[in-house]
């Protein structure tokens, strides 16, 4: 476990750099990421995640930035030792057990004699998006506002989950649902990804989100993309 783990504070993280590591990214890319003032950096995709592309960016990352880097896994052979933390998505609105507790709970049969010595935390998913990859991985049925808030409430009291994620992976999201979520819940933080381009938008979806996720964007327009870790020069302390 690295040192930066010790100032992880996930409950304070506002913004959030997610990296696919299905996808290359220059050195010089990955610099300006890591010194942008984001967060935290998440390694992590739905398709094609290989053990090699998830060593690569960790190897590019750890010991050469102070910046937390943690792996959100997406399938078991690409679950590496080194990162400050590891966040394991359970997809609420799957029409399948498979995606919400029996990977899971093959994980951690799998892993459990490790999962003590690492910082794990699993992730109440609410995928909202039909054209996003792990909608259409997870068969995921489209849920409405009424069914988001029922997960919401889930998450929060049934499976107290420490984050509820919103994710509309590669589209910029219903920013008065996530303000209804964001009012239902107390500890439960809110995670919003989908469609940050610009610091516009990460802006908007701050006003509701705990803490929004920029994916995509870093890949598709990069200098606009790392704008948005500029939300974090606005931060009230
Ligand atoms: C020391 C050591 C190695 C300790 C390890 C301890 C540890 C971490 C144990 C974990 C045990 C465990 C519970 C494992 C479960 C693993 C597993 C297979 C989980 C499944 C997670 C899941 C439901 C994945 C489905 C896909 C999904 C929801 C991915 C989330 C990320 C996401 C939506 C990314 C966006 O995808 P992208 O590819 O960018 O899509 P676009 O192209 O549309 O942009
Ligand atoms: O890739 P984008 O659309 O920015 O979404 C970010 C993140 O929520 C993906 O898991
Ligand atoms: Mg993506």
């Amino acid at each position: 476990m690295g040192d930066a783990l010790l100032d992880m504070k996930i409950e304070d993280w506002k913004h959030i750099f997610k990296l696919d590591p299905a996808k290359s990214i220059s050195d010089e890319h990955l610099d300006l990421i890591c010194t942008s003032g984001t967060d935290a950096l998440v390694v992590g995709g739905t398709d094609n995640i290989t053990l090699s592309g998830v060593e690569d960016l960790l190897g590019r990352i750890k010991g050469k930035h102070p910046i937390p880097c943690v792996l959100e896994v997406s399938t078991m052979d690409s679950i590496i030792p080194g990162f400050d933390g590891y966040f394991v998505p359970m997809v609420l609105n799957s029409r399948d057990k498979k995606w919400m507790m029996d990977v899971q709970h093959q994980g951690i049969k799998q892993f459990q004699s490790l999962i003590k010595y690492v910082e794990i935390l699993f992730e109440g998913y609410c995928i909202l998006n039909k054209d996003a990859k792990a909608f259409q991985h997870t068969n995921c049925v489209m849920p409405d506002e009424e069914d988001v808030l029922a997960y919401a409430y889930m998450a929060e009291h049934v499976f107290h989950l420490p984050v509820f994620y919103m994710e509309y992976s590669g589209k910029y999201g219903d920013k008065e649902l996530v303000k209804r979520v964001k009012e239902e819940l107390t500890d439960t933080k809110l995670f919003y990804g989908g469609g940050i381009e610009t610091l516009e938008q990460a802006k908007e979806m701050k006003q509701y989100a705990d803490c929004i996720i920029v994916g995509n964007s870093i890949y598709t327009c990069f200098e606009q993309a790392l704008e948005t870790a500029k939300i974090n020069e606005e931060r009230t302390v």
